[in-house]
């Protein structure tokens, strides 16, 4: 389990993550969002024991990441631009991170090598930048790591593997419960990835939730009635988050349970009465404008 707690991380008097904690449960994947600037891969760095927090304490299954050698043996950090020896190839860095890594397993590279269809011995400087990260990929998987941060991980992949990927990281978590932190900018790319969801911004933890319950739990509701003295008595009722009128059709954006939700509503007598799914963008930019906060600079 990855726990970070009161964690501030100062750049020239700057704090560029200020006082966040956060938990991620072994075996989950985490979706870290947030603006340009937001502290993401400062927060990253300082968990990968790359940085070591001016405030605070990061662990990981109880131990201290940037003082223990071994426990950052155990994570692997891979940045946004993968970084390999001049004239390197998937074979020599496969040398490497085997003589540094006491879990490095030979028969994970083999079989990761059917997945990943890349030239072992070719110059890593010659392959495309998505060819470069799927090398990346292959060779941290084989590394076996406890914890594997990803930051944007996705960007430059074509869209089947993407999925490649997707379903690779799937099977670790549920095969060996791996632990993945992911960064990324696109709220609708990692949806279908991580368990957990934080949107950052300004060094800070602005939202942060469970998908399933966050997906279970809001809903987006288009309605009419005839009477419109129903508005007060529902605010009283509901947690609604958004309310805006399209004509003679209200939306609702409220949290809660379905039925209790459509209950109320029907109580009202409406003629037109629609309760739709809602994207994980959507939520995200309620909850959001629910905590003071405008999303649109945010979320992209
Ligand atoms: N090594 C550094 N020295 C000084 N300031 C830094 C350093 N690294 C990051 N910062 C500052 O810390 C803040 C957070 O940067 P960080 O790279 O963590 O943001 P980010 O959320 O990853 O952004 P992006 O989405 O643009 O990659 C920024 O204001 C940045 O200028």
């Amino acid at each position: 389990m990855i726990s970070i707690r009161g964690v501030s991380k100062i750049f020239q008097g700057e704090k560029a993550v200020d006082s966040l904690s956060l938990t991620v449960p072994k075996g989950t994947i985490y979706g870290l969002l947030g603006s340009n600037g937001a502290g993401k891969t400062t927060l990253l760095k300082t968990l990968a024991g790359i940085y070591r927090p001016d405030e605070g304490t990061v662990t990981v299954g109880g131990e201290l990441v940037f003082e223990a050698p071994d426990v950052k043996r155990r994570i692997i950090f891979m940045p946004d631009s993968p970084y390999f020896f001049p004239q390197a190839t998937v074979r020599s860095m496969a040398a490497f991170y085997r003589s540094i890594y006491p879990s490095w397993s030979e028969k994970r590279f083999e079989e990761l090598g059917t997945a990943f269809k890349l030239d072992r011995k070719r110059k890593l400087s010659r392959f495309s930048k998505g060819m470069q990260r799927q090398a990346a990929l292959w060779l941290a998987l084989s590394c076996t790591p406890e914890v594997l941060i990803m930051d944007e991980p996705i960007d430059g992949l074509d869209p089947v593997m993407r999925r490649q990927i997707k379903n690779l990281l799937f099977q670790e978590v549920a095969d060996r419960g791996l632990t993945v932190l992911i960064s990324s900018h696109n709220l609708r790319e990692i949806e279908d990835l991580c368990d957990h969801v934080g949107i950052m911004h300004g060094g800070r933890m602005l939202v942060e939730k469970e998908l399933d319950d966050l997906k279970a739990d809001t809903h987006k509701i288009q309605v009419a009635f005839r009477d419109q003295r129903h508005a007060g008595a529902l605010a009283a009722k509901l947690q609604i988050l958004h309310q805006e009128q399209r004509g003679s059709v209200s939306l609702y954006i409220v949290k809660g349970d379905r039925e209790r939700i459509a209950q109320a509503f029907h109580v009202y007598e409406p003629y037109v009465f629609d309760l739709l799914p809602l994207t994980l963008e959507e939520i995200f930019i309620y909850e959001m404008g629910d905590a003071g906060y405008d999303a649109q600079p945010i979320l992209l």
